[in-house]
């Protein structure tokens, strides 16, 4: 268990807007934009530079007009009411409470969250995030530049499970699952179904299919939730920690 780096008040506010987030999440029903969020500030880490990460540059106007970001202000301005109500408490370490909370509200795993992330306004230049319309190699080349695995890959693609594509924001329509505003292996078990009738199936989402490292883990977690939600845990606490040690 990481030690937090911050002091006794600094966790008080961050129990209390961990609360706020649970009832306001659950109130508009905006978990998936909350955790692609979360997914999008950590996401630009290069463990080669030490750059980029969970440290709340995506609110700066540079970085969320990043095609790739589209539609995530929306996120950035609900984050904004609960960052007025605790100012103390870094975007940085918002962002990802509120990506771990959204996992939460919708029926995952619980996600351990250590606070202390340092903010910061420099943005890393656009095309550290995937393309989704890439392949298995693509997906290697932006995961390891983060310092996340092949695991890591699928376990967190499997966030897809939660939300939709909107042909405004990123040219892709459609949810993955049946029930996108419930946290489970679904996105797993219908990806293994192949072709269903509306259901979005990205590139990059098929490329798990293909790749035969990828595929054993797509297989293992369509059959056991309890596999994919322990491995979901712990990867995305990699992400929501990438450049930040908390002990
Ligand atoms: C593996 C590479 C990935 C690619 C290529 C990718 C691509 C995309 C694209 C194109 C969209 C549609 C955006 C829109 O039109 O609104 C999307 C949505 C989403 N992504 Fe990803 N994604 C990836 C990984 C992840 C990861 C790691 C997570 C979180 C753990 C995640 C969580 C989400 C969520 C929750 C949505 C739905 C957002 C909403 O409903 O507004 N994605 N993704
Ligand atoms: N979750 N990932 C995304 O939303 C996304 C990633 C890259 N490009 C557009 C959208």
């Amino acid at each position: 268990m990481a030690i937090p780096v911050v002091d006794s008040e600094y966790l008080k506010q961050i129990e209390k807007a961990r609360r706020d987030l649970r009832a306001f999440i659950a109130n508009k029903n905006c978990a998936p934009i909350m955790l692609r969020l979360a997914w999008h500030d950590a996401g630009t880490y290069d463990v080669n530079t030490k750059t980029g990460g969970p440290n709340g540059s995506i609110r700066t106007e540079e970085e969320y007009s990043h095609g790739s970001n589209n539609g995530l202000k929306i996120a950035i301005d609900f984050c904004e009411e609960i960052k007025s109500k605790y100012p103390k408490i870094t975007y940085a370490d918002l962002y990802q409470l509120a990506g771990v909370v959204a996992v939460e509200v919708t029926g995952g795993p619980t996600v351990d969250f250590v606070p202390g992330r340092k903010d910061s306004k420099i943005s890393p230049k656009e095309g550290r995030l995937p393309n989704a319309t890439k392949g298995a190699p693509h997906l290697r080349d932006i995961f390891y530049r983060m310092g996340l695995s092949d695991k890591d890959i699928v376990a967190l693609s499997g966030g897809h499970t939660l939300g939709k594509a909107h042909a405004d924001r990123s040219g892709f329509e459609g949810s993955w699952t049946k029930e996108p505003l419930k946290f489970d292996n679904s996105y797993f078990v219908e990806l293994l179904k192949g072709e269903s009738e509306g259901l979005l199936k990205l590139p990059t989402d098929l490329a798990l299919l293909d790749d035969p490292v990828f595929r054993h883990y797509v297989e293992l977690y369509a059959k056991d939730e309890d596999a994919f939600f322990n491995d979901y845990a712990i990867s995305h606490k990699k992400l929501s920690e990438l450049g930040f040690n908390p002990n």
